[in-house]
């Protein structure tokens, strides 16, 4: 697969539809990341301090054909580094969720748009909101495209869970990036939030 990555603060106001879609997703972030900080009584001032356009980021996937579509999987499991992300896919099927120990498919729907929890966002609320873990399949005879929106902060950013006893240990979101670098390279995959609970 391919990968780019592009900090919202660098697209140009361009008309292009890349544009388009940040300009439609970003508000609809503000307002999810309100009502689901509300929820938890985070202040919002808490987002307002910390993520930006300099701090939020599109990811273009794109997946070609792949003759193994059995042996090579699209994109690794994972789950996202975010607060949340917001994902539109194409038409073509190939991203599965994992619930209750199975990989679940998700009904592609181009005019729909997947919210997913990262975990930063479990983390601050105490493992309330659960960063589900996903991967994309591979497919033999069509190429697929997503998009997606990271709602994320900056490295200096002080993640605490909100309630208490915590669950998780303070960090900061660049010692989270440290570590899952670090984990990437020793162990050939990223371990995520476990490595930060109490
Ligand atoms: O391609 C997709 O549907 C999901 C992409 C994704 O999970 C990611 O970019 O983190
Ligand atoms: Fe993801």
């Amino acid at each position: 697969m391919s990968q780019q990555h592009i900090p919202l603060s660098v697209l140009a106001e361009d008309g292009s539809s890349v544009d388009g879609f940040v300009r439609a997703v970003s508000p609809l972030a503000e307002s999810l990341v309100q009502i689901l900080a509300e929820e938890l009584n985070i202040k919002f001032s808490y987002f307002q301090h910390n993520c930006s356009a300099n701090t939020c980021y599109l990811r273009l996937n794109r997946y070609p054909t792949c003759p193994f579509p059995s042996k090579i999987v699209g994109l690794l499991p994972h789950e996202d580094p975010s607060f949340f992300t917001i994902v539109h896919q194409d038409h073509i099927e190939g991203l599965q969720l994992m619930k209750d120990g199975n990989w679940i498919s998700v009904k592609p729907n181009s005019q729909a748009l997947i919210v997913n929890i990262g975990d930063l966002f479990r983390a601050l609320s105490n493992g309330v909101y659960t960063s589900v873990k996903h991967r994309v399949i591979a497919a033999e005879k069509v190429e697929r495209f997503s998009v997606a929106f990271f709602y994320g902060p900056s490295i200096d950013a002080v993640i605490e869970s909100y309630a208490t006893p915590p669950l998780y240990r303070k960090f900061t979101f660049g010692e989270y990036q440290e570590q899952t670098m670090k984990d990437l390279k020793e162990a050939g995959e990223k371990v995520g939030l476990s490595r930060f609970l109490l």
